[in-house]
């Protein structure tokens, strides 16, 4: 379903990513691991059609980026590593922007249904109330609106509680199974990277990670 092949990305003089290749299919959840810095996010945001690789092309069920961005973005939802909600509004209220915004419509049951399937259950509460955990839970709801074959995350446990991060863990898992979505997600963890995953992709130069993740490299 995903090919990246021979993707190159320099900010000014510093190459970030060299001549990465990879390939994933509909129904994995792979973790993207590796030293600050390497190049995850950076990645991230190509896959998400936000950010463009000086060389090399990315291709979703065979169709390029470079020709198919418009198309490919709805398909895709994109947690970034900065929370992105309106704090002033309601976890319901968000919900509702975001469903505008959307290429494909939701009722407010469905909205709801998203939010409940994540144990987000403070529709009501304004946004500045919640914790950083809760955040974390709305944005990814947010990215569901548009029901993504392709879901992207980057560091979407970062800073929260355990059992929030298995909560999230356990729900990634099961959205990759149901809905036979493609999930791309990082996390400094790597326990919790070795519980979610079914394979990890290890990113940058440094050989730590491929050592100590070898069994899950495939
Ligand atoms: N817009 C940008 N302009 C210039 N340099 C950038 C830009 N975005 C990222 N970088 C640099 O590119 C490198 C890779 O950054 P990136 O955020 O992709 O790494 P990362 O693997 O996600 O790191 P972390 O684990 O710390 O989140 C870093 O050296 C970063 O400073």
């Amino acid at each position: 379903m995903l090919e990246v092949k021979s993707v190159n990305k320099s900010y000014g003089r510093r190459r970030v990513l060299d001549d990465f290749s990879m390939t994933a299919k509909r129904g994995e959840v792979i973790g993207l691991v590796g030293e600050n810095g390497a190049g995850k996010s950076t990645l991230l945001k190509i896959l998400a059609t936000l950010s463009k690789p000086d060389s090399g092309e990315v291709y979703l069920n065979g169709k390029s980026y470079r020709k198919h961005f418009k198309a490919h973005r709805k398909r895709i939802g994109y947690v970034p590593q900065d929370i992105a909600v309106w704090e002033d509004l309601t976890v319901l209220e968000n919900m509702k922007f975001f469903a505008r915004l959307s290429p494909v419509k939701k009722t407010l049951p469905e909205l709801k249904g998203l939010l409940n399937n994540i144990q987000l259950d403070r529709h009501d509460t304004k946004v500045n109330k919640l914790s950083g955990g809760m955040k974390r839970k709305l944005n990814l709801a947010i990215s569901l609106i548009n029901d993504p074959e392709f879901l992207l995350l980057d560091e979407p446990t970062a800073g929260i509680d355990l059992k929030s991060r298995i909560e999230i863990g356990e729900f990634l898992k099961t959205m990759a199974v149901n809905n036979d979505t493609l999930i791309i997600y990082t996390s400094h963890d790597m326990s919790e990277i070795k519980e979610v995953c079914d394979r990890v992709v290890v990113i940058g130069q440094d050989s730590f990670y491929r050592e100590i993740l070898a069994d899950y490299i495939k």
